[in-house]
């Protein structure tokens, strides 16, 4: 720490200290500790049930800790009465593993729902805007279709234009990429970077594609049973001595040369 008296501190977006949940006497979280610098992309990995849903539930304000705090750019979330939580959460992105489009409605309609509820632009602008947000994420020629006549790597990227349309500071993804093929996973995690260089926004992402998370982040963090147990950029990662990291970097290799090798006859 020797080198803090000479560099600024960077601006902390997201800051979890010592957080605690339990749920009917189960612990889920068990005293997370966690930093996403402002306009940096960290990952969260971790074992199915280690808390990386309950974490992200406490950061949007959908649940309350026991014990600890979480902080959105300095502000307590559990302090916070409906409106500010409202005002709050208008500065997050969401994209979780169901895009939660609405079905009757069409691809411009979709993306164009957050700036015709929360905004009072006019349907010109609005319309200015969603072409352009359209074309970004390459869907300029599906502004017309529904979201079922579209394939899952479509609706990914029509659900990110709409979570990103008012230009949200702070982007969370639960598991974005969760059963789509390969081409439309590297498709989605380059959108994810991408919002990153154009919206200079601050992302928290869970995602149990290692390969991915390694490609994406400033920062990685595993949850093991409730808690962050290593926390650092990928080649601190890749070093890592951690007992907990290397046992999940090992599975994670097995299950992947598994899913390489053809089944034997
Ligand atoms: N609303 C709830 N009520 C009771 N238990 C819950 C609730 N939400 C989560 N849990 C429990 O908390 C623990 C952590 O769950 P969480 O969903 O955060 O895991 P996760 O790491 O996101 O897993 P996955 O990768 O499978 O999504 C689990 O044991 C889960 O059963």
């Amino acid at each position: 720490m020797s080198d803090a008296s000479r560099e600024p501190a960077p601006k902390l977006t997201l800051e979890v200290r010592d957080l605690h949940k339990s749920f009917g006497g189960q612990p889920a979280l068990r005293g997370v500790d966690l930093v996403v610098p402002e306009g940096t992309t960290c990952v969260l990995m971790g074992v199915s049930g280690s808390g990386k849903t309950v974490l992200m539930k406490h950061i949007m304000g959908l649940m309350r800790p026991d014990r600890g705090v979480v902080l959105v750019e300095g502000e307590e979330v559990a302090k916070m009465d409906e409106p500010a939580l409202n005002q709050m959460r208008r500065k997050l992105g969401i994209l979780f593993q169901a895009n939660a489009l609405f079905d009757s409605l069409n691809v411009f309609d979709n993306v164009a729902f957050p700036l015709r509820e929360r905004t009072k632009m006019s349907e010109p602008d609005i319309m200015k805007t969603v072409n352009e947000t359209l074309g970004k994420v390459g869907l300029s020629h599906a502004a017309t279709r529904f979201p079922g006549e579209l394939s899952g790597g479509m609706q990914k990227r029509v659900g990110f234009a709409r979570a990103t349309i008012l230009q949200p500071k702070i982007l969370l993804y639960d598991d974005p990429t969760a059963g789509l093929d390969p081409l439309t996973t590297a498709a989605v995690n380059e959108i994810i970077t991408t919002g990153k260089q154009q919206l200079g926004a601050t992302s928290l992402v869970i995602t149990p594609d290692v390969a991915s998370a390694f490609g994406m982040a400033d920062n990685l963090a595993l949850m093991h049973e409730g808690r962050v147990v290593e926390y650092g950029p990928p080649d601190h990662f890749r070093q890592s001595q951690h007992p907990e990291v290397k046992a999940f970097l090992r599975n994670w290799l097995r299950r992947r040369s598994a899913q390489a090798t053809p089944p034997q006859a």
